[in-house]
């Protein structure tokens, strides 16, 4: 990739290359981006694809700039990630424009999409600048207990190299800037990323800006490759690679699985953050669906069709009370279903994997199709379908609580709060549940509360679960399968955590201890001493 700066936004011409520490690099074998909305090639450039020994080169870089990053002054790394931010925002419309072409998103997603992963990399320079991340806990010595008690001091370190699977349905907030390089980076780790291929140019963009941030800010640019290809070899030699330490990925539950099976068979096993499959159950308490369940049905149907049903957090389930209030409910959806718009899906794979999701939920007995979208007018569009069934039907059919990637979403009628309980119970793992309730629902909402947390990440009152906002409390996570890892977060300031280890430093000399821990830890940053939290 070359460029050159106008008006203050850079121009870029793509190459096709990989980033490999900072320097490009080719390779003969070549793929081509293609456009979802003709399933045609973009024209040139062809994009490299990584070799066994462009692997080992990035991860080497890797673990050779982890030495010097990780012990960055603060300022210096916070500072980083700032100019990746505005290096970024800089490429202004041609980034925008190229996500939308390999990835059929509108331009409005991908603008507030682009907005999002700045503002992520500034809030995680904000986090890296308070140095709360490092966790730091004294407890002083005491020679005149018996046993006397030596002077302990804790702090957190990076865990070394991460390698980052960049997911298809975010191009930029969960692909190669996107929250778990935004984290790993913070938590000073380097980050040897796995572009999509489905968008491999605004892969390519975006690693020039990250290049470009290094550059200036002067940090190795070894602690940043973007390796691409096809094929799943190149993702298994990344995570099998004995310096990678760990593993942030977005995607599918297979891909997922597959991936945590490399990482535990490995020499050293490491931990895989996989964020994968989720059909976030929402439940429409009686009253709510009395008083408003026309509002209902239109917030619910713009949630299930936004950016095609495309989001883990997409509401694939919704739970309610039979009744007259579900039966209007029910119409009102249909009503608004037909009318909503056939759309491009991101790749020709997930629109057909998703084309036979409704086909086979279509074919169940005792599951009807309550309606469809307007019918596509080409094959590369597909149009959004909600189904309906029974509570007793959805828990004896465990193929009905499988997400199906894409605007699809089933409607189960429930006899009683007893049943609801019972399919709730059932569940697998969730990002997120939703409660739709008036102040008349708040005694069923409490009883269903203690299943709901165990169950997801995210609790939401009368809302619902897509966009996910980047804040310090933010839980996108939960149990398997929504994620490989219960006890994380992939947005939010809380997934640093993902990326460090504790080590505790016993009776070392002043001298010796790093800068955080020596006197009585840094100031500004809350710290734990002897047992007190101190600012
Ligand atoms: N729940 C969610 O958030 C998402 C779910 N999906 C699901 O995934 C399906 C396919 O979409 P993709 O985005 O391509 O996800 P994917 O899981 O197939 O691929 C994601 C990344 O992992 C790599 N990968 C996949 N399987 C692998 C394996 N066995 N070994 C090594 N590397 C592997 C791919 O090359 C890619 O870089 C969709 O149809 C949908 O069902 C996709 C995106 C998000
Ligand atoms: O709903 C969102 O904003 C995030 C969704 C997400 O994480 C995903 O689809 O992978």
């Amino acid at each position: 990739m070359t460029g050159n700066h106008s008006n203050g936004k850079t121009i870029m011409t793509l190459t096709g290359n990989l980033f490999i520490a900072g320097q490009r690099r080719s390779s003969d074998e070549r793929f081509q981006a293609l456009d979802p909305s003709t399933d045609k090639a973009i024209p040139e450039p062809g994009f490299a694809i990584a070799e066994p020994a462009d692997v080992d080169a990035a991860c080497e870089a890797a673990e050779a700039a982890y030495a010097i990053y990780s012990n960055l002054p603060l300022e210096k790394r916070a500072r980083f990630l700032e100019a990746m931010a505005d290096e970024i925002d800089s490429l202004g419309d041609t980034l925008t424009e190229r996500a939308c072409a390999e990835t059929g998103l509108p331009e409005a997603r991908l603008t507030g999409e682009r907005g999002r992963t700045v503002g992520q990399l500034r809030l995680f320079a904000q986090v890296v600048r308070d140095g709360a991340w490092q966790g730091v806990r004294i407890d002083n010595a005491d020679p005149d207990r018996t046993p006397p008690k030596p002077d302990l001091r804790l702090r957190k370190v990076p865990l070394g190299p991460v390698a980052v699977f960049g997911a298809s349905n975010f191009p930029l907030a969960f692909s190669i800037a996107g929250g778990d390089t935004a984290s790993a980076l913070a938590a000073g780790c380097p980050v040897v990323a796995k572009g999509h291929p489905a968008h491999p140019g605004t892969s390519e963009l975006v690693a020039g800006a990250i290049m470009r941030a290094a550059e200036k800010t002067g940090v190795p640019t070894g602690m940043f490759s973007l390796l691409n290809g096809t094929s799943h070899e190149l993702g298994t030699a990344l995570v099998s690679d004995p310096r990678i330490q760990a593993v942030g990925f977005t995607g599918s539950r297979k891909g997922g699985e597959a991936l945590m099976k490399v990482a535990a068979a490995r020499k050293q096993p490491i931990p895989v953050y996989a964020e994968m499959s989720a059909i976030n159950p929402v439940i429409l308490l009686p009253s709510a669906l009395e008083s408003r369940g026309d509002a209902l049905a239109q917030a619910y149907v713009g949630s299930v069709t936004m950016g095609a049903g495309q989001f883990c957090t997409n509401p694939g389930l919704v739970l309610a009370m039979q009744g007259e209030a579900l039966e209007n409910f029910a119409e009102a959806v249909g009503d608004a279903i037909h009318k909503a718009a056939p759309q491009v899906m991101l790749t020709h794979g997930i629109r057909q994997q998703f084309g036979a999701g409704k086909a086979e939920l279509s074919a169940e007995t005792n599951v009807t199709l309550l309606g469809e979208g307007v019918a596509p007018s080409n094959e590369c569009q597909s149009s959004a379908a909600i189904f309906r069934t029974s509570a007793a039907e959805f828990m004896k059919n465990p193929s009905l609580g499988e997400e199906n990637f894409g605007a699809s979403s089933i409607i189960v009628e429930c006899d009683d709060l007893d049943q609801l309980q019972s399919l709730l119970a059932g569940l697998e793992g969730q990002l997120t549940a939703a409660l739709h309730m008036d102040e008349a629902d708040y005694g069923m909402a409490g009883k269903l509360l203690p299943v709901l947390e165990k169950k997801a990440g995210r609790v939401i009152a009368n809302g619902w679960p897509t966009g996910v906002e980047v804040s310090h409390s933010m839980v996108h996570g939960g149990p398997y399968p929504a994620t490989s890892d219960p006890k994380s977060t992939s947005v939010g300031t809380l997934a640093i955590e993902r990326f460090l280890r504790p080590v505790c430093y016993q009776d070392l000399p002043p001298e010796l201890l790093p800068a955080c821990l020596a006197g009585q830890g840094p100031d500004g940053a809350i710290r734990l001493i002897d047992g007190v939290w101190k600012i």
